[in-house]
């Protein structure tokens, strides 16, 4: 027999699922609502004009092709962490945070997730929102971390369970790891708002939690890199010393670039440098050195001032179109009579939109509509433009009336 003949067939990966049977389809109407990517107003992927001028910045250079720093290049490092905190953070000006290149979010989350396993000196539990990104368990648990929840959504509101929150917090055995997605959760669309986020920050900071961001979506959110990272500089002010992770792959459209940074903000330059050295020595064993190309399209974007205010103006671009997309989902849901309150879909913010809709329902919107999701009634409002909206407004009314 075969060295694998005990290999199982797996599961395929609940969203990409969705894309295939959305190709399947022959209908000219069908909409695809699963992907997690953006899409313009014609339904097409967005390669944001300032990467191509960078792109074109970085062909005339003529760079060869040699082998970055284990841990990116500092300039890469610095201009990311600049943004997550703003230029003028204590934390940079005192060297207190070890930045590193990571793989993207998720590649910056693993090598998170495998320092944490290898030198949390507390209880190696990370504790996730209930729902959290589908990877997010996967990840950590395949770093030898164990996994919990904490209640986050309110399925009868469509919105925060914050009471829930504060509740499973209280509880949580001190030094444990809490996740907390920065801005634009993901599958649900629903942050808490800035008050929320000073509380939570004060009641994590009793408990004696340790926080670790994850910002996938900076910028993509409100359409302000500074308001999005809100929650992260909150906390930073009151005192936590978090570890983030941060992605290109939705705000600068890098998606297949794989460009992220992972930072762990310590109390001294001296733990950070030890830190650092520590993040080394794993991501050489990992994959010894990050891809070079994305992190110098990010590197050229964000350390020219042309480029950048092009790329601000861009992602708030993006962000005003799905934003844009959402009031006139709700105001055609109310056009086509539907009794119900449809006002999560804008108090929602970010890719995606958790509707309500029960496996049922969206069975019906898949099978007599055409309309492609995932189960939990998740859309991504990155696949709804406005030669479509009104074709969905009209199917949902139809499988929730
Ligand atoms: C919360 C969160 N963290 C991290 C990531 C990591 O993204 P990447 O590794 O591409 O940077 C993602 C990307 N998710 O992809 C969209 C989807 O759910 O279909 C994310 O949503």
């Amino acid at each position: 027999s075969s060295w694998w003949s005990g290999v199982q067939m797996g599961p395929p990966d609940a969203i990409l699922g969705v894309t295939e049977a959305f190709k399947r389809d022959t209908n000219p109407n069908k909409i695809n609502l699963g992907v997690g990517a953006y899409r313009d107003d014609n339904g097409k992927p967005y390669v944001l004009p300032c990467v191509r001028k960078a792109e074109d910045q970085l062909r005339a250079k003529n760079l060869d092709k040699e082998y970055s720093p284990i841990s990116g290049t500092p300039e890469f490092c610095k201009h990311s962490i600049e943004l997550a905190l703003s230029e003028n953070s204590d934390v940079i000006k005192n060297g207190l945070n070890a930045t590193v290149q990571g793989i993207s979010g998720t590649g910056s989350l693993r090598v998170g997730a495998a320092f944490l396993n290898g030198f949390f000196p507390g209880n190696k539990v990370v504790y996730l929102p209930t729902p959290s990104w589908g990877n997010h368990t996967p990840i950590f648990k395949h770093a030898g971390l164990d996994v919990k929840s904490y209640k986050y959504y309110d399925a009868k509101t469509c919105g925060l369970d914050f009471q829930g929150a504060l509740d499973d917090i209280s509880k949580m055995p001190e030094k444990s790891i809490i996740l907390l997605h920065a801005c634009a959760h993901n599958p649900t669309g629903v942050d808490p708002n800035q008050e929320q986020w000073a509380e939570l920050s004060q009641l994590v900071k009793k408990r004696n939690l340790y926080v670790f961001f994850d910002m996938a979506y900076q910028g993509f959110a409100t359409g302000s890199v500074d308001n999005d990272a809100f929650a992260v500089r909150q906390f930073i002010k009151d005192g936590h010393q978090i570890c983030l992770a941060q992605s290109y792959a939705k705000n600068m459209g890098l998606y297949g670039e794989r460009a992220g940074a992972f930072t762990v903000v310590g109390p001294s330059k001296e733990e950070a440098d030890r830190v650092m050295s520590q993040l080394k020595i794993l991501i050489r064993a990992l994959y010894s050195n990050p891809p070079i190309n994305g992190a110098r399209i990010v590197t050229e974007i964000l350390s020219d001032p042309k480029l950048k205010s092009d790329w601000l103006q861009e992602v708030k671009g993006m962000a005003d179109r799905i934003i844009s997309v959402r009031t006139k989902l709700r105001d055609n849901l109310k056009k086509e009579g539907s009794s119900r309150n449809w006002e999560h879909i804008t108090n929602q913010i970010g890719m995606f939109c958790f509707t309500g809709m029960i496996p049922e329902q969206v069975e019906k919107l898949i099978k007599e509509h055409s309309v492609y999701l995932t189960k939990d009634g998740r859309i991504s409002m990155a696949g709804v433009t406005s030669k479509n909206v009104e074709y969905l407004a009209h199917a949902m009314h139809e499988v929730t009336k």
